[in-house]
């Protein structure tokens, strides 16, 4: 049988989107492994497979595969095409709802073609990190080539370590990133942002992603690093995220209120993966 599939982007960020709505099982690891390779096969940075609704009054859930096959308890950029991948199949015509994440429901709002997405409450007491958790948070320290770097842990349904740079275009966004990785401070893995305030309405982001590498744009990267920022009075609640492939506005009004992510979604073409 073809497999039949959408391909999207979100700032940059792409995806094979797979529809599992009539509960068929997945392709088998090594296909979607096969698929997600930018040479041998399709190219994605993550799968996002589209299934039925696990809580009443939801219109979907999703599951997120990052390209080497691990999952995702989050994926910011990924919501948002999930729920465009939605509204444009006809699945709902709400201009408010629901998904189910792995991390917990998502609310949606349309604003014309841009998506504002509930992104829940950060959490900076990462007590699931037994190295950092008797560390002084929300700053905490990682040596690396015999220097010690500042960077503040925060879950947003996935993991986040977020360093303060002078310049994101000129971050060591692949050697911290993997030495943060290797180290295991992070039992599960973790996303590395590299944000750079502008001023204070304004963040420049690379994000060097778990079970990818440098993506284009990391939508939980981009909350991540803005309350780190907001936490430490460094930038205002309402701030845009500048990524290497495109901007994404961030409010977080105060500490007890959940995080919004706005940004755009696309879908890019339609395809059908014919097995050689
Ligand atoms: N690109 C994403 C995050 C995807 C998952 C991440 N790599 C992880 O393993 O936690 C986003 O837009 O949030």
């Amino acid at each position: 049988m073809p497999l039949r599939f959408t391909k999207m982007h979100g700032a940059g960020n792409d995806f094979v989107v797979l529809d599992r709505r009539d509960g068929a099982p997945l392709p088998d690891a090594g296909l979607l492994r096969q698929m997600g390779d930018r040479h041998f096969g399709v190219g994605f940075d993550q799968l996002l497979v589209i299934e039925p609704p696990s809580a009443d009054g939801s219109v979907a859930s999703y599951r997120i595969l990052n390209q080497d096959g691990s999952f995702a308890g989050q994926c910011g950029n990924g919501a948002r095409c999930v729920a465009h991948w939605l509204v444009t199949e006809g699945a709902t015509d709400a201009a408010a709802f629901t998904l189910d994440s792995p991390a917990g429901p998502v609310g949606v709002r349309r604003l014309g073609e841009r998506y504002a997405l509930d992104m829940g409450f950060p959490y900076f007491a990462p007590d699931d990190i037994p190295l950092l958790a008797e560390a002084e948070a929300p700053l905490y320290r990682f040596p690396i080539d015999g220097v010690e770097h500042a960077f503040s842990a925060v879950s947003m349904g996935n993991p986040h370590a977020v360093f303060l740079v002078d310049s994101a275009q000129d971050a060591p966004v692949a050697h911290w990133g993997q030495a943060l990785q290797a180290a295991q401070v992070f039992p599960d893995g973790v996303n590395v942002g590299f944000a750079e305030r502008v001023d204070a309405g304004n963040i420049r982001l690379r994000v060097f992603e778990r079970g990818v590498g440098e993506t284009l744009a990391c939508g939980s990267g981009a909350c991540a690093a803005a309350v780190s920022l907001m936490r430490l009075g460094l930038v205002a609640r309402h701030v845009a995220v500048h990524l290497p492939g495109g901007t994404l506005m961030i409010d977080w009004p105060d500490d007890s209120a959940p995080v919004t992510m706005t940004g755009p979604a696309e879908r890019v073409y339609e395809g059908e993966w014919r097995h050689a």
